[in-house]
């Protein structure tokens, strides 16, 4: 075990007793310093296995899902904690604040988390310089999405935008029409508004193409609230476009899987182990769905080794987590390698 792993069980009751984003907003920083004292080395277990997907290869299977590195601060320290990739964002075309705080809280006995944290970012070409100069590792995505004031009408513009910027900087784009904390966002992912919302994206990926030299591959993050219905439309349409990936699921609206809990009625999205089930759910249909050359990341719920093997096992090329790394420390990353490397 490495120091870093030994650490945060001692850290851990000193963050829960924290307000939750306040514990965030610190061990973050805390990170920072502690790779730079080089403390985040040699977690990965064993000679890594990379693997090639959408033509990139990552040094490992697991990634850090968007939402837990908003403004591209600590990619170096991700990176050296062992992820394979690290998912920035999400970031929209203008820097915001996000909802009134409190908009993050913790449900210990459920290991989830609710938040409604809005896209809280500081705009897409902040994150575009921090990766100018990165030097990690890992792949790193860039995850993009709408300002809150933005009306569906011209979200497509907001998705432009951000797709341009990132374009030179990311190893890929994840296309987040799925969080259920800014209004209208999840409506993108009706059939035509996701039909046009890809075929716009896929023209100027070409034009970017030209212009750079390379191909920055970009994935779409779906919901866990999705009906059998909404699901196979979306598959239609992914299909049809030949998306060169999918990132099943983002957090859920659901409520059932904590019911009675005394935070069940904050509004915001849930995650952690609440939304394992149905994030796999969706993921298997969507695995059943797609052609088979279009890889799916799966992410919701992995709180241990045996989550990230049910995702891989249900049509997964890659695996990420959030809620987990909370509850579980950085030991989780050492355990999800051993599991599934
Ligand atoms: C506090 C918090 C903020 C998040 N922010 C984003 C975000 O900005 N963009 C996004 O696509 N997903 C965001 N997510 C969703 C996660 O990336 C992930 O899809 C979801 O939490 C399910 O994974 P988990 O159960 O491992 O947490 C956020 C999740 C949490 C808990």
């Amino acid at each position: 075990m490495t120091l870093i792993e030994s650490f945060y069980p001692v850290l851990k009751p000193w963050l829960f007793r924290l307000d939750a984003e306040r514990a965030h907003t610190l061990t973050v920083k805390m990170m920072i310093i502690a790779h730079r004292l080089g403390m985040l080395k040699s977690v990965v277990p064993g000679t890594p296995r990379p693997r090639s997907v959408m033509g990139l290869t990552f040094p490992n299977v697991l990634g850090l899902a968007a939402g837990m590195d908003k403004s591209a601060s600590a990619v170096e320290a991700w990176g050296a904690l062992g992820f394979g990739s690290v998912e920035v964002g999400t970031l929209t075309p203008r820097p915001q604040p996000g909802n009134p705080k409190p908009r993050l809280f913790r449900l210990p006995e459920h290991e989830a988390l609710i938040n409604r944290m809005g896209f809280n970012n500081p705009g897409i070409q902040s994150a575009v310089q921090k990766l100018k100069n990165r030097r990690t590792k890992a792949v790193v995505g860039v995850n993009i999405g709408k300002n809150f004031d933005t009306p569906n009408e011209d979200a497509v513009k907001d998705y432009l935008i951000c797709l341009k910027a990132a374009y030179p900087v990311a190893d890929y784009i994840a296309v987040n029409i799925s969080s259920p904390n800014t209004k209208g966002l999840r409506d993108l992912q009706a059939e035509d508004a996701v039909r046009d919302l890809i075929s716009q994206l896929k023209k100027e990926q070409a034009a970017m193409k030209q212009e750079h030299g390379r191909q920055v591959p970009f994935l779409v993050k779906i919901a866990p609230d999705l009906t059998d219905m909404q699901i196979e439309a979306l598959a239609r349409v992914f299909n049809e476009q030949s998306i060169d990936g999918v990132i099943a699921t983002n957090t859920t609206i659901d409520r059932t899987a904590i019911t009675g809990h005394r935070l069940q009625s904050e509004a915001g999205g849930l995650s952690g182990a609440p939304v394992r089930e149905r994030s796999t759910l969706v993921l298997q249909a969507f695995h059943s769905l797609l052609k088979e050359q279009i890889p799916l990341i799966g992410v919701g719920g992995i709180l241990c080794g045996a989550d990230a093997a049910e995702k891989l096992k249900a049509g997964a090329a890659l695996a990420q987590v959030y809620s987990g790394l909370v509850y579980r420390g950085p030991a989780l990353v050492r355990e999800v390698l051993e599991t599934v490397q």
